[in-house]
């Protein structure tokens, strides 16, 4: 079947000349069908592949087909559409961001254009200051260089949900990669008045709203410039906006790492540009051990994700993305209460891959806790809920994959955001004498002691996700009632969408979308959760335990994923 796609390929015309070119220098079988045996998939993430030549490749044409099939389903659900896009420093975001708006002209949409790279939650905001009907980000996030994406959003400004982005699908898939696709050239798509390029105006609107978020404005306009800051965007597009918000605050020490200040979609000081891995902070540590700072900010090429290092006095501390989101929680939740706008019904939202110390955080201050699948436009679609039916104040949104969200204004996870609060909360911590670990610390003694750890098997290919479909389907036909020296009491088995008690077999409806997910959970509510990455070809294993000492927790966690690891 590839051969035949392959084969038409080859012969086409209309094919992009550097694909031509390419696809003609390929040789290796395997690699042919690789890059033809499926098209891109489509889900409710968009699209994410390597760039390349064939269906299975992000490039103009499986880049440009997915548009036309936007651009219908709009078409289709609303009078005059229009959608806005931005795009990351990778190589051929612009590229792909300009054929997506060169089609969505040629179908009579109008487009606001991004002028420049600008993070994911930028257009997350744009999408409803320009009041349009869709969004779309050309950026694979936090994935290797050879990687690209295309990401969906809705008039709310959160990803895709999964109704609109099967519809859409639908168009999809009637469509002839080259036959079906209008298309008009840039200088058309100018002339024609559909599209239009944004920039300073929403950029400030947007920092404005950033800005108001700050809970304890006093206090940082009195201290601001105490806080030592070291940042890296890692190359991509947090450069601008972090630094002046940053800037706008008060935060006036701030150094960046200058090997990685500007753009570069090869990201050649860190092929993997990812906050959650400890590499890409070597270039910030190197330059802290002359600098000292007080903290070390890191955001991901498209600026959603970030990480974050702490000087501890004699070392550098990277935290994972549930320590930030713990120590993020507590502090908006006191810095609430002790400004008196605590309130019951304020809501943290988290995936159920995230750390459970948030919810014993949560009966703290006596406000809720919401669990969502994986994925953030699960915690876009509670905070329109909340908004809808004004159930719940929203607090802040977090996953353990180091993505952060307060406010209601964008409805992705946002590192700008994120790093202007958590400069805030070093700032606050740093007055009464502290840094961050210690104020973790100071949770951990208040509330018991929550590791987590996260396993990440890579299986590439076809066979790989085969591989992983297989390994899950074994465990949810056999689940294991005993880890090493622990009984499991509970399945939770996300793809039937039931709780099964493994003693009595009684079983639990779980209120959620399906999504092929099973946790695990031991008698002391330590747990393991197993499923199938949806923007990468590996299978994670996340781990949760409890201990009453640091010590107790950190044997307990390395024990878990032995015995867990001898399991699969
Ligand atoms: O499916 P995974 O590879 O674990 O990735 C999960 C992550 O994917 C994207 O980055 C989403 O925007 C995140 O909200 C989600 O946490």
């Amino acid at each position: 079947m590839y051969k035949t796609t392959y084969e038409e390929w080859l012969v086409e015309e209309s094919l992009d000349s550097e694909l031509k070119k390419e696809l003609k220098e390929i040789i290796n079988e395997e690699e042919i069908s690789d890059r033809f045996y499926q098209n891109l998939a489509f889900g409710t993430g968009g699209l994410r592949g390597k760039m390349g030549v064939g269906t299975n490749r992000m490039n103009v044409h499986t880049v440009g087909k997915v548009t036309q099939g936007l651009a219908n389903y709009l078409n289709t659900n609303f009078k005059n559409p229009s959608v806005t896009i931005g795009y990351d420093s990778r190589n051929k975001s612009d590229v792909f961001a300009e054929m997506a708006a060169r089609v969505l002209v040629a179908n009579k949409v109008k487009v606001y254009l991004f002028e420049g790279l600008r993070p994911t939650p930028m257009v997350s905001f744009a999408i409803r200051y320009t009041k349009s009907d869709a969004g779309i980000v050309i950026t694979a996030s936090h994935n290797p260089k050879m990687y690209n994406g295309y990401k969906v959003y809705g008039p709310d400004g959160g990803q895709l949900t999964d109704n609109a982005a099967n519809e859409t699908l639908d168009y999809i898939n009637k469509l002839d990669i080259f036959k079906d696709v209008k298309v008009v050239s840039k200088e058309e798509a100018e002339k024609s008045g559909l599209l239009e390029y944004i920039g300073k105006e929403v950029d400030d609107a947007y920092y404005n709203k950033v800005a108001e978020l700050c809970v304890r404005k006093e206090l940082i306009k009195q201290k601001a410039k105490d806080l030592k800051i070291i940042y890296t965007p890692i190359h991509g597009s947090g450069n601008i906006p972090v630094r002046e918000l940053l800037k706008r605050l008060g935060f006036t020490d701030v150094t960046i790492v200058a090997e990685q200040e500007l753009p570069n979609g090869d990201f050649p000081t860190a092929p993997y540009p990812n906050p959650e891995i400890r590499q890409v902070f070597e270039l910030a540590i190197e330059l802290a051990k002359k600098q000292h700072p007080d903290v070390i900010f890191g955001t991901d090429p498209d600026c959603d994700r970030i990480g974050v290092v702490v000087n501890t006095g004699d070392d550098y501390k990277v935290l994972t993305g549930n320590q930030v989101g713990i120590l993020l929680t507590d502090y908006l939740l006191g810095a609430r209460k002790d400004e008196g706008k605590l309130e019951t019904k304020d809501a943290i939202i988290k995936t159920i891959v995230t750390s459970d110390m948030t919810q014993v955080i949560c009966d703290y201050y006596g406000v809720q806790m919401f669990d969502v699948l994986t994925g953030f436009k699960y915690i876009g679609e509670r905070i329109k809920e909340f908004l809808e039916t004004g159930s719940n104040n929203f607090v802040l949104g977090f996953e353990e994959s180091y993505g952060y969200l307060a406010g209601d204004f964008v409805r992705d996870k946002d590192a700008v955001i994120a790093s202007v609060l958590i400069a805030e909360m070093a700032l606050y911590y740093k007055t009464q004498g502290k840094n961050l670990f210690q104020a973790l610390e100071d949770l951990y003694k208040k509330h018991g002691y929550f590791v987590e750890d996260l396993l990440s098997i890579e299986m590439e290919g076809q066979s790989g996700q085969e591989k992983i479909k297989e390994i899950i389907d074994n465990l949810r036909k056999n689940p294991p009632k005993q880890i090493g020296d622990n009984k499991i009491v509970t399945l939770a088995d996300y793809g039937v969408r039931k709780s099964y008690d493994l003693e009595s077999g009684k079983e639990t409806p779980i209120n959620l979308p399906s999504s092929n997910v099973l946790k695990f959970i031991l008698e002391d509510k330590s747990w393991f959760v197993v499923r199938p990455s949806g923007t990468e070809p590996k299978m994670k294993v996340y781990f949760s335990v409890r201990g009453k000492t640091r010590e107790e927790a950190q044997n307990k966690v390395e024990q878990l994923k032995k015995d867990v690891q001898k399991l699969i």
